[in-house]
């Protein structure tokens, strides 16, 4: 069947994507021109994997936690709810709204990331009792359009640590910005990457 509509929520990857400060920045280039090789250009991908659109594996937070070959993927690929907790420096429990039935991804836009050529300064912080209701609602992934679900400088990474405890997953670096609140279908499948600590994804809602 074909999707009524298709909305991108992914970041574009380019050399001027932002990178998590210090870590290692995207780059395509090709190894093989179509002129050098006669038949076809060949692109050679180097990157962190936590780079844009990306999920997180367990294994990043967690020496045992799954890695990325290993991940469900009706985690990635189900009912999803967007919801406006914009305008807010902290998203507590009691700024999530009501779920609606059936829903197993909540996808939290703080529109709190304008400029997607550079690293946010800063971003809203997650308590971490959010984990503990999408547990107890049956919501398996946590999608938000910042960088990650804890703050750029915490080493604890208590909402990182909070969902692995609940083996709840988490997807990051999603675009909200042009997203109404409402329930969509979501596709946000990882590469199958052995041994892999995330994944950058493309991310769609379509309905
Ligand atoms: N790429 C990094 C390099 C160094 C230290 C943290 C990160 C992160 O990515 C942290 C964040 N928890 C994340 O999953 O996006
Ligand atoms: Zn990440
Ligand atoms: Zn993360």
């Amino acid at each position: 069947m074909k999707p009524e509509k298709i909305i991108d929520i992914s970041m574009e990857l380019s050399g001027t994507t932002p990178e998590w400060p210090g870590d290692v920045p995207f780059s395509y280039e090709l190894s093989v021109t179509k002129q050098e090789s006669g038949s076809v250009n060949v692109g050679k991908l180097q990157s962190s994997t936590h780079i844009g659109t990306h999920i997180d594996a367990p294994f990043h937070y967690d020496d045992q936690g799954l890695q990325t070959h290993e991940l469900p993927l009706d985690i990635y690929l189900c009912k999803a709810q967007v919801m406006d907790v914009s305008g807010l420096n902290k998203i507590n429990l009691s700024d999530l709204k009501p779920l609606e039935e059936g829903v197993t991804a909540v996808l939290l836009k703080t529109a709190s990331w304008k400029n997607r050529t550079a690293f946010p300064e800063t971003w809203p912080v997650f308590d971490v009792s959010i984990a503990q209701w999408l547990t107890d609602n049956g919501v398996n992934l946590l999608g938000v359009d910042v960088p990650s679900v804890d703050p750029e400088t915490s080493k604890e990474l208590p909402m990182h640590q909070a969902m692995n405890r609940h083996q709840r997953f988490i997807l990051e670096g999603i675009v909200l910005d042009d997203v109404a609140e409402g329930i969509f279908r979501l596709a946000a499948l990882p590469l199958k990457i052995k041994g892999g600590d995330g994944s950058p994804v493309r991310a769609v809602l379509y309905s």
